[in-house]
C-alpha cells in the first residue's frame, strides 16, 4: 500500500484521521473541521476546512475530492467545484467547497463526514505537435455520434 504524508493541522482531528471504512473502499471520508454548525440555505456554498493536509509528493498520483452519495442524493450537498483536484505538490489544508444544490436548508455539523478523498494514478504527458493524426475508427465523431441508446 502506498504511503502518503499526512499533517493533522487541528488537534481535534487527531481522533479522526482518514481511514478506509471497509477493506474494499476507494474513498476516505473527509470531515468538516468546524467550531460550530454551518447552515447552508439552498444555493449556498461554503469553503469548509478539514483540519488535514497531505503531501502526495509523487507526480504519478493525485487525489480527488468527491461528494458522498448519501449527502448528494438525499440532501443535495455536493461540491461547489463539482470535483476537487489535489495536486501531488499541494501541501496546504484540504478544503471542501460545499454546495447546497438542493431545495432545503442543510445544517453541517462539526466533524460530520461531508466528502471523500480518492487517490488516483496520474500520467503526466508531453505533447508532440503534428499536422495530421493517424486515422482512428472514431475520428472526430462524438457527442452522440454512435447513436443514443
Ligand atoms: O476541492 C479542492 C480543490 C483544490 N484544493 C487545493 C489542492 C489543489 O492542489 C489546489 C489547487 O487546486 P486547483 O488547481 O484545482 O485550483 P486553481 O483554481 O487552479 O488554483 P491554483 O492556481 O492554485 O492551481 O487547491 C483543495 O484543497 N480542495
Ligand atoms: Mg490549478
Amino acid at each position: 500500500m502506498k504511503s502518503i504524508a499526512l499533517k493533522v493541522l487541528d488537534a481535534r482531528m487527531r481522533e479522526h484521521v482518514p481511514a478506509y471504512a471497509t477493506s474494499g473502499s476507494a474513498g476516505l471520508d473527509l470531515r468538516a473541521c468546524l467550531d460550530a454548525p454551518i447552515t447552508l440555505a439552498p444555493g449556498d456554498t461554503a469553503l469548509v476546512p478539514t483540519g488535514l493536509a497531505i503531501h502526495i509528493g509523487d507526480p504519478g498520483y493525485a487525489a480527488l475530492i468527491l461528494p458522498r452519495s448519501g449527502l448528494g442524493h438525499k440532501h443535495g450537498i455536493v461540491l461547489g467545484n463539482l470535483v476537487g483536484l489535489i495536486d501531488s505538490d499541494y501541501q496546504g489544508q484540504l478544503m471542501v467547497s460545499t454546495w447546497n444544490r438542493g431545495q432545503t436548508t442543510f445544517t453541517l455539523e462539526p466533524f460530520e463526514r461531508l466528502a471523500q478523498l480518492v487517490i488516483v494514478p496520474v500520467a503526466q504527458v508531453g505533447f508532440e505537435r503534428v499536422e495530421d493524426f493517424a486515422a482512428s475508427e472514431r475520428g472526430a465523431g462524438g457527442f452522440g455520434s454512435t447513436g443514443r441508446g
